[in-house]
């Protein structure tokens, strides 16, 4: 944990911040506001401490969110992995993330995404590792991975067939639209969308499961992973980032990154 400054309740670690709130809540905090919250490598490790922070803490639900409000996550950190031309490079760096996601889907607390802005790609993949998903109104969200001719390879494909019906995930992954907040609560997605202040409202919505007991909290939490067959969701998952890496390394992919990249605006 480098670059690590703390003060009350508030843990900076560089590019990820840990909120801690006397009233059970830590938030983590994605704080790449001006690339829209990317996820490079870093963000991977300290996602990583962060999550061992709140593990460990006194908290009874854990909050996702990202810093500003036009961006949840705007998924991998292209002007990075741009440079991961091979499979073999690829699945590297998808295996490091996809070992966030499975931390996170089998978090022994409630979690919470809190999409305080658009989440796309990666970004609704580290949504749907959450238990729950809770929109500010102007949230868009979208499985645009097939637009850069690759696939969910995080892991978010294997979890989004957990969370949603089977028809409703498929129709989003495979037309990699965005959706608006009304059509994703139709979907299922999210649950539901916070008008006003956002993170008072999220505060509020959380409020009849913040009135149990981190017992009962817990305890509810294991039905729920209980309900999950864990190995194989994690073959899955395997098998989802084996196939992302092969599709990662065609020219189809590396020209539509490089499309984004260099767009004119
Ligand atoms: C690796 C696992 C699978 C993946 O996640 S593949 C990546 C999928 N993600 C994408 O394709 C997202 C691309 N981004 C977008 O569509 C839009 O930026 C997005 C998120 C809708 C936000 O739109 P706007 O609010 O209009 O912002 P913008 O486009 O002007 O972006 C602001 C600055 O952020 C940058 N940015 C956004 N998403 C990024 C990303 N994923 N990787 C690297 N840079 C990214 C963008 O290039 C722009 O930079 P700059 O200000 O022009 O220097």
């Amino acid at each position: 944990m480098s670059n690590l400054t703390k003060k009350e309740g508030v843990i900076s670690m560089g590019v990820v911040v840990v909120e801690q709130e006397k009233n059970g809540v830590t938030w983590i905090r994605i704080n790449r506001e001006k690339i829209r919250n990317a996820i490079n490598l870093d963000v991977m490790d300290e996602l990583n401490d962060a999550l061992h922070i709140a593990e460990k803490d006194e908290s009874r639900i854990v909050v996702l969110t990202g810093a500003g409000d036009q961006a949840f996550c705007s998924g991998g950190d292209l002007s990075v992995f741009q440079s991961l031309k091979t499979s073999e490079e690829a699945y590297k760096m998808l295996m490091k993330m996809g070992a966030v996601l499975e931390k996170i889907l089998f978090f022994p607390k409630v979690t919470v995404a809190a999409l305080n802005g658009t989440a796309v790609g990666g970004g609704c993949e580290l949504s749907v590792a959450c238990d729950f998903r809770v929109a500010a109104p102007h949230v868009k969200m979208g499985f645009v991975q097939g637009k850069l001719g690759i696939t969910t390879g995080w892991g978010g494909g294997t979890i989004l067939l957990q969370r949603i019906s089977q028809a409703h995930a498929m129709e989003m992954m495979l037309s990699a639209k965005i959706y608006p907040a009304n059509s994703l609560i139709n979907l299922g997605i999210i649950q539901e969308i916070i008008s006003g202040p956002f993170q008072e409202g999220v505060l509020n919505w959380l409020k009849p499961y913040l009135n149990q007991n981190a017992g009962v909290l817990q305890a509810y939490k294991a039905r729920l992973l209980d309900s999950f067959d864990q190995l194989t969701i994690q073959n899955n998952i395997k098998r989802e980032i084996e196939e992302c890496s092969l599709l990662w390394a065609t020219d189809e992919h590396h020209e539509a990154v490089n499309r984004f990249l260099t767009r004119s605006k």
